[in-house]
């Protein structure tokens, strides 16, 4: 039967829309398919011993599960207590079964604990490592050597997550000479004063190391104004809003992941 002219133009319109339809709908599964196969940008977090980048990451880690992964450094320096080898925050048992320690001490401990621990070696095992070329980059800080190996960062991206970086500038000058294209987040101290504050209050350090750490801050602040070397410089004086920064700049990312998730 003959169409009218009312129904060639109507389906006409119809396929038209349905070409359009599905070209959108082939646009965005491509852009999946894409982000799939590329995965998330990484992250790298830098800034002073005691800005605040174990307290930001902690709180981000814990607000979206399943979207972050931490990169497991290696270092030579001595675990903190209740730090482990290659694991997590895992710390309360072992505080609490340590013997006479004052409950408000227990708190200070656990809030101080970092829960991004390393894989502790020696100083001969990293330099082997180092020497096979196991490591992305590496450096020397506050008297021991910190480097992050190629397994960790690809175990975090084998699972299609967000790749976070704790790294000090050395290490993020050399990651600059890598294709790895990671965001480049700086977390700054509102001063040096607050800085040895918390550094002090977290009783993590011993006098002399305490110093290096407040005499590499100095280099690291001046470091941070330097326009290029990082996308975003936040200063952590607030918590919340430090955080709500941080969130922002990362959100891109994190939805990628989350609607990776999804489907
Ligand atoms: N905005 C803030 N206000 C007050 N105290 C803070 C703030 N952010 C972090 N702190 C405290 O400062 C101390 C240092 O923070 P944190 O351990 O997160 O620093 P960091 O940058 O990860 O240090 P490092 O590089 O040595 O691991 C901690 O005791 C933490 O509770
Ligand atoms: N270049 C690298 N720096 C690293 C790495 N892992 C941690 N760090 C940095 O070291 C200092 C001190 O850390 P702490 O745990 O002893 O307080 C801090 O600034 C970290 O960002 C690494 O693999 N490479």
């Amino acid at each position: 039967m003959a169409l009218t002219r009312k129904a060639v133009i109507s389906r006409r319109r119809n396929s038209s829309v349905c070409v359009s339809l599905s070209f959108t709908m082939y646009l965005r599964l491509f852009s999946r398919l894409i982000s799939a196969m590329v995965g998330p940008r990484p992250v790298v977090l830098s800034g002073p011993s005691g800005a605040g980048k174990s307290t930001l990451l902690k709180r981000l880690m814990k607000e979206y599960e399943g979207v972050f992964g931490f990169s497991v450094s290696h270092t030579t320096r001595n675990p903190r207590p209740g730090e482990e080898n290659g694991k997590g925050l895992n710390c309360l048992p072992m505080l609490l079964g340590a013997t006479l320690l004052p409950v408000a001490d227990v708190l200070s401990s656990v809030s101080s604990v970092s829960s991004e621990d390393y894989h502790y070696v020696t100083r001969e095992t990293m330099q082997e490592g180092i020497a096979k070329g196991d490591f992305i980059e590496n450096a020397e800080f506050s008297g021991n050597m910190y480097g992050t190996s190629k397994a960790s960062v690809q175990d975090v991206q084998a699972k299609n997550l967000i790749c976070i970086l704790d790294i000090d500038m050395q290490g993020v000058k050399n990651i600059k000479k890598t294709d790895l294209n990671p965001i480049y987040v700086s977390i700054q101290p509102p001063s040096m004063d607050i800085l040895e504050k918390r550094l002090r209050d977290r009783q993590t350090e011993s006098e002399e190391s305490l110093q290096k750490r407040l005499d590499a801050a100095r280099t690291d602040m001046e470091l941070s104004k330097e326009p290029g070397i990082f996308d975003v410089v936040i200063v952590n004086d607030n918590l919340e809003e430090a955080y709500g920064k941080l969130k922002d700049v990362l959100i891109e990312e994190i939805t990628k992941v989350q609607e990776a998730n999804k489907s």
